[in-house]
């Protein structure tokens, strides 16, 4: 399946693809939390849901449960993206800068997945000039940068925004989100700023991430505050 990330993607978190009914009409894909499911390869395969899938098999050093074999977990994705229904896979920018991740990478996008490089902190946002770097290399090792990392105070919050709005207009396809309490206005408002990309799971108890808006709520929140983006 076909998914582009030209305009904003909201993305139904889940280590559950039966969930995928209760998120059609709401997200635009399902990111399936690999590292989460117990038969990730399995569940794909019986999938026959109407929405892409984004597939995630989190590193445990990256904050994921994914703690086996690096090759196992990076083959696993590889795997995932051969299936139809998955059009994008999440490799870790780490994983990236290593030859294995990037073997991956091309593997994943010679079966026609589109690459999402990600950076999590889960401490704290970093200043400025690491939050640029990290970005722009997301971005250039992936086909969309994805950025996560962890506001606790507004300043870092804006932060985020300023440079989601400053890879945007140099023509990087990126995704950011602030986690926590702090940063979870980011989540609706970061997309105003060039954010490709947003989780949020259907129930709220089911969250991947501090702070995120149910799915139902960050729809509304995103349509409510998108505009024309060439300002
Ligand atoms: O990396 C991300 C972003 C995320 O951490 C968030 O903050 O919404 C949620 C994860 O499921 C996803 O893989």
């Amino acid at each position: 399946m076909n998914l582009s990330f030209d305009s904003f993607v909201l993305a139904a978190s889940t280590a559950d693809l039966d969930d995928e009914p209760a998120a059609r009409g709401v997200a635009d894909a399902v990111e399936f939390r690999m590292d989460l499911a117990a038969d990730p390869l399995g569940a794909l395969d019986a999938y026959d849901g109407a929405l892409p899938v984004l597939a995630t098999n989190r590193a445990e050093w990256e904050g994921g449960d994914a703690d086996g074999d690096e090759d196992d977990r990076l083959d696993a994705l590889v795997s995932a993206a051969e299936n139809d229904a998955v059009a994008a896979v999440d490799i870790e920018l780490e994983s990236l800068r290593t030859e294995r991740g990037g073997d991956a990478a091309e593997r994943a996008r010679a079966a026609g997945a589109t690459v999402v490089a990600s950076a999590h902190d889960f401490e704290q946002t970093p200043a400025r000039s690491e939050l640029v770097r990290l970005l722009h290399d997301a971005a250039t090792l992936g086909d969309v940068g994805k950025l996560a990392v962890t506001a606790e105070t507004h300043a870092d919050a804006l932060r985020v925004l300023d440079v989601t709005r400053a890879a945007t207009a140099w023509d990087d396809a990126v995704a950011t989100m602030a986690m926590g309490e702090a940063g979870r206005h980011t989540r609706a408002v970061a997309p105003v700023y060039g954010s490709k990309v947003g989780y949020a799971p259907v129930e709220p108890a089911d969250a991947t991430a501090p702070g995120q808006y149910d799915a139902k709520t960050l729809r509304s929140l995103v349509s409510n505050l998108s505009h024309n983006p060439d300002v």
